[in-house]
């Protein structure tokens, strides 16, 4: 059973108009877009999600996957009456996003693949990480999960932008939390890498602590045809760090994804 979730529709909606659906990051809200839907919903319409548990969407209490996720977002597409679409997602985002796109090919205009991972280290980690949320709540691990979303030297320029991304991640359901915790533990999409058939942007952040250039480079050395670019200086959360450096980039992305012939 799919969840209700939380979402944004921003700019003209025509059957000409492509869409553009955002997926954000473990512990985040649709605001970490916002940057990017100011520019996009110019000739776009754009559809900025919050996943199950997260922002404002419905908090599904247990462990869930990466399908349930994708899942979520392809229903609320359905009640929105999109069929295809170009996806983007960041981290946990990007990891929906790649199921979307080896799952429902026939949906998917393009992907952008942001800070994310084929497979987000040892299942270990994010088994613990779990348990200490529902343990102890966001607030836990609210100040280190913070620290990895923007560069040190930002941070420390730049205090009020700290607070804001740290009201983010408390902002989030403890449960919400930990079963996206759950659904990053389970991932491994490395041997269905080859089956994204879809133009395809990878990108990285040059100082991203939770998934580093290599993990992206992985991603990209497995996807035919796609397109790498490492942005600097950036940690994990460059949508907010170098918010217009990245919207550029999608915006060439999506460019060369519409040219005439390709989809
Ligand atoms: O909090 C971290 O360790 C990074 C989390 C991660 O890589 C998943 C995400 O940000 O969606």
């Amino acid at each position: 059973m799919p969840a209700t979730l939380s979402y944004e529709v921003s700019g003209p909606r025509s059957p000409e108009t492509p869409v553009v659906v955002l997926l954000g990051s473990l512990g985040s809200d649709r605001r970490m877009w916002d940057a990017q839907v100011r520019d996009l919903r110019v000739d776009h319409t754009v559809v900025a999600v919050d996943h199950r548990g997260h922002g404002g969407s419905e908090v599904v209490p247990g462990p869930a996957t990466i399908a349930d996720l994708a899942g979520d977002v392809l229903a609320l597409l359905d009640s929105l009456e999109v069929d295809r679409f170009h996806v983007t997602g960041l981290s946990l985002g990007g990891a929906v996003a790649q199921w979307l796109a080896v799952n429902t090919p026939e949906r998917i205009l393009s992907a952008a693949l942001l800070c994310t991972a084929a497979r987000f280290g040892e299942p270990s980690g994010w088994i613990e990480r779990a348990a200490a949320v529902r343990e102890g709540g966001t607030e836990a691990v609210a100040d280190a999960v913070v620290a990895w979303w923007i560069t040190p030297a930002r941070a420390e320029a730049e205090p009020e932008l700290v607070a804001r991304l740290r009201e983010m991640v408390v902002g989030t359901a403890a449960e919400g939390y930990a079963a996206a915790c759950d659904a990053l533990s389970g991932w491994d999409n490395r041997a269905d890498l080859g089956r994204i058939s879809c133009p395809t942007l990878v990108l990285a952040g040059d100082e991203d602590p939770s998934t580093p250039p290599d993990v992206l480079r992985e991603i990209a050395d497995g996807i035919p045809g796609s397109r790498f670019v490492t942005l600097s200086p950036a940690a994990h959360v460059p949508t907010v760090e170098i918010p217009d450096r990245v919207t550029e980039v999608l915006r060439e992305h999506l460019t060369a994804a519409s040219a005439p012939g390709r989809v």
